[in-house]
Order: C-alpha cells, then structure tokens, then sequence
C-alpha cells in the first residue's frame, strides 16, 4: 500500500524536482501540490516536464494537506513554522528551508533575522549516527545546498583529527536555481550567462550550519553564481593537523563514506564535474594536498536540486517512513 505524501511549494524549483521524484516512486503518492500565487493553476504551466502527473496547484493551506501521511515544504525562509505547527503531530514533515536547521537562536537571528521557529533533526544521512536519529524523527530539517557539499567533504577530516578546525576557507560556485524560480535582477538570463560573480561575500547563512554540522570553528566561505542552471562544485581547503599525504586524505575519506549509496570518492585523478550529478541525489568528492601550501584540499560537486534538496529530502522521507532508504531515487546523473 502507498503511503501519501504531499508537496507545499510545489510551482518552486525545489518543489518541482519533488514531484517529479515523487512521481516515480515506488511507494509514495502525491495527494496534494501546493503553491502560492499559482494556485488553481496546472502544475505543467509552471513545470512542462510533469504534465504526464496530472496535477493542479492546490492553495497552500493546512485543508489541502489533510490526507498526507507525510508533508514536504519547500518555502522561502521563514514560512515553514507557521504551517507546520497547524499540522497533526502524526504528519510527518519534511522542511527543505532553513527554519529548523540551527540549533542555536542567536545565530540564526545573526544570519536570517527574525525569530528562531526551533531546532528539528538535521536531514543528512551520511552524518555518523545521523541516520538512526532520521529514521526515529517525525521532523527532519534538510540541509542547505551548499551545506551539503561543503559539509560531506569537511566532516570527515575534521572527525579524524586531520584537519584543523580553526582554519578552514571553501570557495562554491551554484547554478542559478539555487535562488529559487522567482526572478530575481541579478539572475536574468542575459546577464548571468557568460558571467561569474561572487555574492553574500563574507556573510552567507550556510556558515552556523556547516560549522555545526562539521565542527568547523574557522570557516572562510565564498559563494560564486555559475551561468548553469543546476550544479555545485565547492573547493574546501584545509590546514592539516600533522603530516597527511593525498593518499592519507582519499583514506579517510573511502572509510567515512564506504558502503554509503549516493556518496563517492572518486577514482584517484579524477575530479568532480557538477554535470556527473545532474538529476541524482549523487556527490561526487576527490582529494589531494597542495603541494605547495601543503593544505588539504577536498573538491564536491552535487546537484543542488539533487543531493542538495529535493532528492536527500526523500532519503529522509524514506528512511522516515521505514522503506529502503534508496528506494525511488538514483546516483547516476545524466549526461551529457
Ligand atoms: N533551490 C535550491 O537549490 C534549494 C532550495 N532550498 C530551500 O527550499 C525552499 C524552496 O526553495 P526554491 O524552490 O528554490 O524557491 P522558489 O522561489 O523556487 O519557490 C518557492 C515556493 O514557495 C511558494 N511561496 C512563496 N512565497 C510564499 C508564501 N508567502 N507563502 C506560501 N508559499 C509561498 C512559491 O509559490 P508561488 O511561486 O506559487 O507563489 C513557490 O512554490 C527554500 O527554503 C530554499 O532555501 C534548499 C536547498 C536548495
Ligand atoms: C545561487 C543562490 O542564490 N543560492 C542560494 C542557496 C540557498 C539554498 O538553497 O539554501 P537554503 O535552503 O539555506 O536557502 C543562496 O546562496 O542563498
């Protein structure tokens, strides 16, 4: 039997590539996609790839959810707490913003403003002991995009003692959905294309929740936007702690992430492409040690969509709801 799942921001960029994993999984079935201002609207006349799912735009609205054993919501920051305390505490929720994510008040004031709605289980797997606390929540906070990335490279470094936790410095470049479908000045097509440009240089909200996710205490962080619509390939250096060859680095690496589905260390000499994870819940991470500086450097690349929203949002949903934690989602990208 089905278990039904509904998606809140579903004419979103994040909630569109919901439904569309949604739309071929095994076991959950869309009963309810909701939107804002597009409400009443067929979901193909914002989303043309899912026409074959039949859908219509819902009002965003506790009524709409009623049958869902499981709610996704892909809101802009700040507007998951409200629904969500309207909602059964027997619905499962699933919040892909950043409302639930920080576990400290001051910081999340400091980066987003506002009041802090409360701190839910961080929604990353690969995590060590994170997926037991997954599999036992009702509320799962997933992770931002580029936390994500940033963080499955780092963490494991940091846990082994590897790499100093005070000296930190990663550089990321996003494709422009990562700003979400509403148009934006800085993200029209004619002057992003052909373009690189940094932005919340020195201040971007992911910095508390990959400090918190990894044990950073000194984290350097610059964003870049990258004239593609999908993809993050973040570069996270690191000073070592003692003397680590590339072979010491690529080692701590494959034990952290042996055995786990979506995320691989490449074969030494390759490195990561942004498009190998195009449409999966892949990341792709390589590593080496500057032969100059001697730092460590760990490249990642995700989908930001993918392993960076929607697609690590139903391995938690998964592991949730008990299924097989791959079950409807794939690390095979596509190409070209
Ligand atoms: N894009 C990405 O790569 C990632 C996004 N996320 C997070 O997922 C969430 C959604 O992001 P994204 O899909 O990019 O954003 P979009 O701007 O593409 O979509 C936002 C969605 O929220 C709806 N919405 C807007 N304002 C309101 C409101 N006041 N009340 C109710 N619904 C509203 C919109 O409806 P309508 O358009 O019909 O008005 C739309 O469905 C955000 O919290 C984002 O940070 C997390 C990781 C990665
Ligand atoms: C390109 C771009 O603008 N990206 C967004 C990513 C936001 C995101 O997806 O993460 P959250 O859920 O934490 O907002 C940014 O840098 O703010």
């Amino acid at each position: 039997m089905g278990i039904a799942v509904a998606v809140v921001g579903a004419s979103g960029y994040a909630g569109g590539e919901l439904l569309r994993l949604l739309g071929a999984h095994p076991t959950f079935d869309i009963v309810a996609a909701t939107a804002h201002r597009n409400a009443g609207a067929p979901v193909h006349s914002v989303h043309p790839h899912l026409v074959s799912l039949g859908l219509t735009f819902a009002p965003t609205e506790p009524a709409a959810l009623a049958g869902a054993d499981l709610v996704f919501l892909a809101l802009p920051h700040g507007e998951s707490a409200a629904l969500a305390a309207q909602l059964p505490a027997t619905t499962r929720i699933v919040d892909l913003g950043a409302d639930f994510r920080l576990s400290d008040a001051a910081l999340w004031a400091r980066y987003y403003g506002g009041t802090h709605a409360g701190t839910w289980t961080y929604g990353l797997p690969e995590l060590p002991g994170q997926r037991e606390l997954i599999k036992q929540a009702d509320r799962v906070a997933n992770t931002g995009c580029y936390a994500v990335a940033t963080t499955l490279a780092l963490a494991p470094l940091i846990a082994a003692g590897v790499a100093d936790p005070d000296d930190v410095v990663v550089v990321a470049s996003s494709g422009t959905s990562g700003a979400g479908r509403n148009l934006k000045a800085h993200l029209l097509a004619t002057e992003v294309m052909g373009d690189l440009s940094g932005y919340k240089v020195g201040a971007h909200q992911h910095v508390p929740e990959i400090k918190q996710a990894t044990g950073a205490r000194g984290l350097s962080f610059t964003p870049i936007l990258a004239p593609m619509p999908r993809g993050i390939l973040a570069t996270v250096t690191a000073r070592p702690t003692g003397d680590i060859d590339a072979a010491g680095v690529r080692a701590v690496l494959a034990a952290a992430y042996d055995g786990e589905p979506f995320v691989t260390v490449l074969p030494e000499g390759a490195w990561p492409h942004t498009a190998a994870t195009y449409g999966s819940n892949a990341a792709h991470l390589q590593a080496t040690v500057d032969i100059d500086s001697g730092r460590i450097i760990v490249q990642s690349a995700i989908d930001n969509l993918g392993k960076g929203a929607a697609a690590q949002a139903v391995q938690c949903a998964n592991l949730m709801c008990g299924l097989p934690e791959t079950a409807g989602l794939s690390a095979l990208g596509v190409a070209p």
